[in-house]
């Protein structure tokens, strides 16, 4: 996307753990999964709420970085492979494994790691519509110019008040 289209959706870690939470009750009548493997760093934070509410403890992860500058996706870097007893689950297609990611966007990410385990069940909490096919569980979606802001991206800034010309 455009940096200077862009709409933002703040999420504070509240409504990060509720949407979380929210993808956990969908994933429970998806499963049950023997694993977790989650798409580092993003899906870290869903991976842990997810695993606790579906009280899954085999988690592994996947370490591809692509937004190497800010809004801009540059080439998918795999920094750490599945290893491969995970990769060995279903019989060498996945199933039975659920992957988790923060979001999808243009759904590179998610389609690599496709390849990987075929079979696989992958959820997201948030999806973009060009990602949006590439995932089988999601909880929120935002339009493609959307930029979503994760908490652990943010801090508490002064604001501005709205008579001195703040934008909405
Ligand atoms: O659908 P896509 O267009 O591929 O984008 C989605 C991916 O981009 C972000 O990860 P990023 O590469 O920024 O790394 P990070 O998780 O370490 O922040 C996000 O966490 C997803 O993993
Ligand atoms: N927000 C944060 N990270 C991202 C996004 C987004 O909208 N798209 C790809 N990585
Ligand atoms: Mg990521």
């Amino acid at each position: 996307m455009s940096p200077t289209s862009e709409k933002a959706f703040p999420v504070s870690w509240d409504q990060f753990h509720r949407d979380a939470r929210a993808l956990a009750w969908r994933l429970h009548g998806a499963g049950p999964f023997e694993a977790i493997v989650c798409i580092t760093r993003g899906g870290l934070v869903p991976a842990a709420v997810v695993a606790r509410e579906l009280e899954i403890r085999l988690i592994e992860t996947v370490c591809i970085a692509s937004y190497h500058d800010y809004q801009n996706q540059g080439e998918l870097i795999v920094l750490k492979e599945i290893d491969p007893k995970i990769r060995a689950l279903g019989d060498g297609s996945g199933a039975g494994v659920l992957v988790v990611d923060d979001l999808v966007d243009t759904g590179k990410t998610a389609r690599m790691v496709r390849q990987m385990l075929p079979k696989a069940h992958f959820a997201t909490v948030y999806a973009k519509p060009q990602g949006r096919p590439v995932v089988d569980t999601f909880v929120t979606e935002v339009s493609q110019d959307t930029w979503i802001y994760f908490p652990w991206d943010m801090g508490l800034t002064f604001q501005p008040p709205i008579r001195n010309g703040a934008s909405g």
